[in-house]
């Protein structure tokens, strides 16, 4: 069964499932019956492409790095270069729109925007795109529920790592009280680096270089971009209502190496923390760094990796741990919800 998609945003995650779709494409069909095409693909600097009948994404993969920019794509006829975010949300065969451009956490926009207009035109949205789902959840949702669409979002929180549809689906069942995590890969990876004795902005820019950091990495080292990640959680998981501002959030740049050390001294290390609570209906959320015992589970997470831990009523306490960023692991995430777009629209059809 055939499935145009278009990107919105080329960067490091759409360039990241792009690369999945290239070289897993047997593999999608054969298991799933799942037979993606690319029909365009639309970018702030790097330019926009749209062939109805799908582009050739390894010619596409490798117009960008050897030139950097889509517009050197061969022409062909059908072929439409130029059109910008919303004239590719509107205009194109899509089936669904893969929102992956940068998350503003002032205003959620151009993503919030893009996803409204797709919703409005019949598309589904897969976005790992964390301004409209911390911002707009509610809104979101409903609009697409009455466009009979699809909202997918899993890699919002740890990237490929099922930290939003696991507990929904698997724990199914339990109330969930209580959530830690440490949901920030470029400000874990900084802070294991500065154990290893590495300076925090020699750091930073290694977590840059891995394509772990946001746009703008004030979001990592501030706690902003954990911040969102709990407010979705809170949203998603326990489904009480939170606003971004109700979190407290402090980041770790005013964290130093010799502060690694004195932790290491008493046996304890520093970690970024976010802490949900419920309790009686009413949600209490924050984030900031924390000095952690050795022997805390949590303790021994390190590098871009993060975990999560919810605490349940009838279940306890169940850990999940795995990347929270990267480009493979993020353009995954995307994969996980087109797979289970593409299964939930063969069941309806199977009825
Ligand atoms: N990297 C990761 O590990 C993870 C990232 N995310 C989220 O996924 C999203 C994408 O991340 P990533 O790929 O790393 O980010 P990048 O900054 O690498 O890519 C974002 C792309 O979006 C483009 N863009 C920005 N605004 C627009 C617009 N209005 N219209 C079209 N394109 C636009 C940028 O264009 P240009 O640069 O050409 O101007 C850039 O190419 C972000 O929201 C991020 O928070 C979530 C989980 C993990
Ligand atoms: N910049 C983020 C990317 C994933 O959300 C991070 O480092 O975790």
């Amino acid at each position: 069964m055939g499935h145009n998609i278009a990107f919105i945003g080329f960067g490091g995650v759409g360039q990241g499932l792009a690369n999945i779709l290239l070289h897993q494409k047997d593999k999608l069909i054969q298991q799933e019956d799942l037979d993606v095409k690319v029909v365009a693909i639309s970018d702030m600097m790097k330019g926009s492409l749209y062939h109805p009948d799908g582009l050739d994404v390894n010619l596409v993969l490798e117009t960008l790095h050897s030139t950097g920019s889509l517009n050197d794509y061969p022409d062909r006829r059908g072929l439409v270069k130029g059109l910008d975010s919303v004239e590719t949300i509107r205009q194109t065969n899509a089936d669904t729109i893969m929102e992956v451009t940068f998350t503003d956490v002032k205003t959620g926009q151009p993503a919030i925007h893009h996803c409204e207009t797709a919703f409005q035109a019949g598309k589904n949205v897969i976005t790992t795109n964390k301004g409209p789902i911390a911002l707009k959840y509610r809104e979101l949702k409903k609009l697409a529920e009455q466009n009979g669409v699809f909202f997918g979002f899993e890699g919002t929180v740890m990237s490929g790592t099922p930290a939003l549809r696991m507990p929904l689906s698997s724990l199914a069942g339990n109330e969930i009280t209580e959530i830690t995590g440490i949901l920030n890969g470029t400000s874990n990876y900084i802070l294991t680096k500065m154990e290893e004795g590495l300076a925090f902005y020699d750091a930073l820019q290694e977590a840059k270089d891995n394509g772990f950091a946001e746009a703008d990495p004030t979001n990592d080292i501030e706690g902003f971009d954990v911040r969102y990640k709990a407010v979705i959680l809170t949203n998603y998981l326990m489904d009480v209502p939170i606003d971004v501002q109700d979190v407290p959030c402090e980041g770790i740049s005013h964290l130093t190496p010799e502060d690694m050390k004195e932790a290491q001294k008493q046996g304890e290390r520093w970690k970024l923390l976010a802490t949900i609570k419920k309790e009686n209906g009413h949600v209490t959320a924050s984030v900031e760094p924390k000095r952690i015992p050795v022997s805390d589970p949590l303790a021994s997470v390190s590098s871009a990796t993060n975990a999560i831990l919810y605490q349940c009523d009838l279940a306890g306490p169940i850990t999940l741990t795995g990347a929270g960023a990267g480009i493979t692991e993020t353009g995954y995430s995307l994969l996980i919800d087109l797979i289970h777009i593409h299964r939930k629209k063969k069941t309806v059809n199977a009825y």
